[in-house]
């Protein structure tokens, strides 16, 4: 087995580590990172957290694959914030896929990696054809100079086990607030400004078109929607808007998801800047209009609709409240 290593900016130290695909890296991954850290620190040790790309089933089923919360881009983000020292991102690919369970072990975690403290969930599965589990974990443990092993139990909240399933279900059925609930964050997608059909300013309503670094985002629609655009003087500010999520079949229907956001009070040129769409409140489904005139008037009362989320959204009150909004 021959491995070769790239780019890692660390010295080679003993390491605490986790394991997983992390896609989302919501609140139980966030948990098990806080955990990695708080035993990195009791030990001496450096933390780190091991990841695949691409995802172990997008490459060994294709077709059966989950869509993705998080391009490989924004998941190093997300867990480079939780302050994590190290990641470690395993090329899968066949090579990696057929390795014996026992050999991940004694070869790249012990000899390898030199991790001394590991954490892994309570279903957590490896090796060719998934055949090792937590209980080969515990005899290696078990060993004299081995790793130390702790098995994480399923982070809930309100009883509800948060996962990566469990946001993809509720971001499906436009359940936003769920989503949030168990990311710990407003959903988002992030990618570059690009060229559109140049038919935004037209209508009145110009959209920035941003290049999906996934082909298929786990929502579609029409939103109320922040952005923060990190190519500006204020990369933190959360500029308000709408965004629509969907194949446009009104125009010329792209045959795959187009992401677009109309900003409010906003007139700048800003191709090529890298934004974050911060997914709010769907406001419906996306509809193949008659004609461009009623898509317009449309998009104008989806407008209207956000700024009424806004007004309530910012006004501070100490009442429990609950809004019903009717539609024709
Ligand atoms: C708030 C909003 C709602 C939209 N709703 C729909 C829709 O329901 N159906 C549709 O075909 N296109 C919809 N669109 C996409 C428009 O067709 C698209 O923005 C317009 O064609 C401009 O595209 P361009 O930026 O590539 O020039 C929507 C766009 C926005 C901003
Ligand atoms: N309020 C705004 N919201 C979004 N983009 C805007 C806005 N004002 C100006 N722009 C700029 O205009 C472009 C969108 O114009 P549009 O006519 O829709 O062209 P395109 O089809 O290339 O997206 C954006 O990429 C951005 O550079």
């Amino acid at each position: 087995m021959l491995i070769t290593r790239r780019a890692a900016s660390t010295a080679s130290q003993p390491l605490a580590l986790t394991i997983g695909n992390f896609d989302g890296v919501h609140l139980g991954h966030q948990a098990m990172l806080a955990q990695v850290k708080q035993a990195a620190e009791r030990l001496g040790l450096t933390s780190c957290a091991m990841t695949f790309e691409p995802h172990p089933r997008e490459f060994l089923a294709p077709d059966q694959a989950p869509v993705r919360l998080t391009s490989l881009r924004e998941k190093l983000s997300l867990l480079a914030k939780t302050g994590i020292a190290r990641a470690q991102l395993i090329h899968f690919n066949l090579a990696f896929a057929s390795i014996p369970a026992s050999t991940f072990i004694s070869r790249i975690l012990r000899r390898e990696l030199d991790v001394r403290w590991l954490l892994i969930g309570d279903d957590f599965r490896f090796g060719a054809n998934r055949s090792g589990d937590r209980m080969l974990l515990q005899q290696y443990a078990a060993q004299a100079d081995s790793f130390e092993l702790e098995i994480m139990p399923s982070f809930c909240i309100n009883g509800l086990r948060v996962s990566s399933t469990a946001i993809r279900e509720a971001l499906a059925s436009g359940d936003l607030l769920l989503a949030k609930t168990m990311l710990g964050r407003d959903y988002c997608i992030s990618g570059r400004v690009v060229d559109g059909d140049k038919l935004g300013k037209k209508i009145g309503f110009p959209t920035a078109n941003i290049c999906l670094e996934h082909n298929h985002p786990p929502l579609s629609g029409i939103f109320v929607v922040e952005v923060t655009d990190q190519d500006s003087q204020q990369p933190d500010r959360r500029l308000p808007g709408v965004a629509s999520l969907g194949t446009r079949p009104t125009i010329r229907d792209a045959g795959k998801p187009v992401l677009e956001v109309h900003l409010f009070d906003f007139d700048k040129e800003i191709y090529g800047h890298r934004l974050c769409v911060h997914f709010l409140h769907k406001l419906r489904d996306e509809a193949k209009f008659a004609d461009l005139g009623i898509l317009t008037r449309q998009i104008a009362q989806d407008v209207v609709d956000a700024q009424q989320f806004f007004l309530i959204k910012n006004i501070k009150r100490n009442i429990p409240l609950e809004v019903y909004s009717f539609h024709p």
